[in-house]
């Protein structure tokens, strides 16, 4: 028999059912999303967590890689009420140990009470609640993985889309999805991936007519490399983010970041744009938030259940960013013009200094 445990900060132990075998331990946190298990997965902002579906049942439509968002799983571990064959196949073969016929019901209020907190699981035959609590005690709080991002970035630059005409983005990758580099190629760019550390003078070679900081896991703080990148070139060159990108600009520009009781998860956080006056649903993954832009920024955008800023503006500086994930992935597509906005804002940049000096 194939025991599962649950052990919560606080050493409260949940037994399940033993899917995938391993002990596992990161920051407990759950999603909403009721579809895109696949995309979450491979989702690397999940990177020293431990993901707890609240849908119930979690791979009833299979496990297929062209929905991948990244080459592997990224949570720590998954805790569902019923997974299925498909999907603890997949995660078996990733090692990543699962968990399910347990009260996800319970899981989701205590986070949801309690805050994200620290988690220990231990999957297999002979394991025992011990094993889990033994995890539990060696579980980091998410702001002390300091480098975090060696972990999820690319190590060598890389370059997507060489022949396509559209605008030279630098893509600093802290954790990107997939389909946030495929949205910018869609759309002609061409992509340069840049570790999350790189260099200044590495991306300035390229000459890029935005700096676009991706999405990424844990304290926006520790990006320590890409806060700097955008202090270098903010004063030229438009900027761009999405999620723990919003929250790097916002720390290079003088804002500042906290972390939220449990964050936002799921693909059905209705956004308010400030100007317009319209409402979309945004996929979101977070867990900070930015707590003040600073004067440098403005809110453009903010989250309808809790006033959190979701999109950012500069106020003299060209800067774009989103909290949400308008690359949906899963979850809905109301958001995909960010892009546009983005290749505009990096067109007119091009097209500036296409102007000889003494026209
Ligand atoms: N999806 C993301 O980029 C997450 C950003 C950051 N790690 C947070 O939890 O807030």
């Amino acid at each position: 028999m194939t025991e599962a445990y649950v052990a919560l900060e606080g050493g409260h132990v949940l037994e399940g059912r033993g899917r995938a075998s391993g002990t596992a331990r990161g920051e407990l946190v759950f999603t909403t999303a009721y579809t895109g298990y696949e995309e979450s997965l491979t989702d690397p902002s999940y990177e020293e967590q431990i993901l707890t579906f609240s849908y119930p049942l979690i791979g009833n439509y299979g496990v297929r890689e062209e929905r991948f968002e990244d080459d592997r799983v990224h949570p720590r571990a998954v805790i569902a009420k019923e997974l299925t064959e498909d999907v603890v196949g997949w995660l078996e073969d990733e090692g990543v140990p699962a968990v399910d016929h347990l009260d996800t019901r319970e899981v989701v209020t205590d986070i949801r009470d309690g805050g994200a907190m620290k988690c220990g699981i231990a999957v297999g035959e002979d394991v025992t609640e011990e094993d889990a609590l033994a995890e539990l005690e060696q579980c980091e709080a998410m702001s002390d993985h300091t480098d975090i991002g060696a972990q999820v970035s690319v190590d060598e630059p890389a370059v997507h889309g060489a022949d396509n005409d559209g605008e030279t983005v630098a893509l600093i990758d802290c954790g990107a999805k997939g389909s946030i580099v495929d949205s910018l190629l869609e759309r002609d760019a061409t992509v340069h991936v840049f570790p999350y550390d790189a260099a200044a003078a590495d991306v300035e070679a390229v000459d890029p007519d935005i700096l676009f900081v991706s999405n990424g896991p844990g304290d926006p703080v520790n990006f320590e490399g890409a806060i700097a990148l955008v202090e270098a070139f903010v004063e030229d060159t438009p900027v761009a983010g999405i999620c723990l990108g919003q929250q790097i600009v916002a720390e290079a520009l003088g804002g500042t970041t906290e972390k939220m009781t449990f964050g936002h998860r799921g693909v059905n956080q209705p956004v308010l744009d400030l100007e317009s006056g319209q409402v979309v649903m945004t996929t979101q993954n977070h867990g900070y938030t930015v707590a003040d832009p600073g004067e440098h920024l403005e809110v453009t955008q903010i989250n309808v259940n809790d006033d959190t800023p979701e999109g950012i503006d500069g106020v003299e500086y060209d800067v774009i960013t989103r909290q949400y994930h308008p690359e949906a992935n899963p979850g809905p597509e109301d958001t995909l013009d960010f892009f546009d906005d983005v290749l505009a804002m990096a067109s007119e940049r091009a097209d500036t200094r296409a102007v000889p000096a003494d026209d």
